[in-house]
């Protein structure tokens, strides 16, 4: 038997004042899993939460917690807590009270909110921060204070919109590892909100990518980054060469002025397509090696690799390689089939 979802979204939609900020939609949010709602801004992602959280109604659609309606239960009924972006500490209250006073509000015994604050505090790594005063604390700090505060009323879920957005890079990265590491310690399902990719590749088990209040695709880490569904997830999920193209018959496309094997089937003669090449999949050659030939005309040194545009047949490609070639030299570009990904054309809208 399937297990039952911990969340469903079934046909939800919301409108703001004649913006549709969410459009039909539907999403199954497993036990214990890490999902992570992604996409540009404006797309509905902070919508859905707050719909998860109870802050909205949907306009129309339900939301089942464990396979009962929920749509209309409050906020305060709902086993959910949100960790947001600006992470709302009493400014006035110590560490400890701050994270106690959900606690308090329970009227639990002092013992237990002690026991259960220096719980919390061990598992973001606060250990004896608990009289400290949370202004004093660096932004890395109050955000883990935040998150200690929604973990110690165990929930069963636990949404977290942009919870890293004001740290900066190097404090980001290590929070993302820190977050992981105690979603799957205490095996609490997270639903996560960013429009950074790398975040979302980083961190989640499953990726839900939303553009214009619709979703457009959902699964691994891995099946989004290698099998984006069209060519917006492949763009927004990584930089992609995007080029208009032909399908000539099954394994044979047409783009740049030239015909190209590729691995893909399953389309009408001549139908139009969006052709997505990475910019890691173009191999660079001496001139006369590759399929296409072209002239450098920038490279940007990246760390780990060069970026470099190569203009070809009216196009600029753009190409990561860890070889660099300067700007003006002429080269040819290899493209192996399996790294052409054809996409059906968006519906126009
Ligand atoms: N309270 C509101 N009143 C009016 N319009 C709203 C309201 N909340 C959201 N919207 C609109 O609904 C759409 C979706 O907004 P939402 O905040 O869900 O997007 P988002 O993907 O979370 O964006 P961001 O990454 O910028 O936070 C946007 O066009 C937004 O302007």
């Amino acid at each position: 038997m399937v297990e039952e979802p911990i969340i469903r979204l079934v046909n939800v939609s919301k409108n703001y004042d004649g913006t549709e900020a969410l459009k039909d939609i539907n999403l199954c949010i497993r036990k214990n899993e890490f999902l992570t709602l992604l996409g540009p801004s404006g797309c509905g992602k902070t919508t859905t939460l707050r719909i998860i959280a109870g802050f909205e109604r949907p306009d129309s659609g339900a939301v089942f917690f464990e396979g009962k309606d929920i749509t209309n239960l409050p906020p305060y009924k709902r086993k959910v807590n949100t960790v947001f972006q600006r992470y709302a500490l009493f400014p006035h209250m110590n560490v400890a009270e701050n994270i106690a006073f959900g606690l308090k509000i329970k009227k639990l015994d002092k013992k237990t909110i002690e026991r259960k604050v220096a719980e919390v505090l061990e598992l973001v790594n606060l250990k004896g921060f608990e009289k400290r005063s949370v202004d004093s604390l660096s932004g890395g700090q109050q955000q883990r204070v935040a998150i200690a505060r929604a973990l110690v009323n165990e929930p069963e879920v636990l949404l977290l919109d942009e919870p890293l957005g004001a740290l900066d890079l190097k404090l980001r990265k290590s929070m993302q590892i820190e977050l992981k590491r105690i979603q799957k310690m205490l095996g609490i399902t997270f639903v996560y909100v960013t429009h950074d990719q790398e975040e979302a590749l980083t961190m989640s088990d499953t990726i839900v990518v939303m553009k214009d209040g619709t979703i457009q695709q959902i699964g691994t880490p891995e099946m989004i980054y290698n099998e984006p569904k069209n060519a917006f997830v492949a763009d927004f999920i990584g930089e992609s060469n995007i080029i208009p193209g032909r399908m000539l018959k099954d394994n044979l496309v047409y783009f740049a002025g030239h015909e190209f094997e590729c691995v893909d089937s399953g389309f009408e003669r001549n139908e139009e397509v969006d052709v997505v090449i990475r910019p890691e999949d173009i191999k660079l050659v001496p001139v006369g090696e590759g399929m296409l030939q072209g002239e450098v005309e920038s490279v940007t040194f990246k760390g780990v690799h060069y970026e470099m545009i190569v203009r070809s047949e009216g196009i600029n490609w753009m190409i990561h390689s860890t070889l660099m070639e300067p700007v003006g030299s002429r080269i040819g570009l290899r493209i192996l089939p399996h790294d052409i990904h054809i996409m059906k054309k968006a519906a126009v809208k």
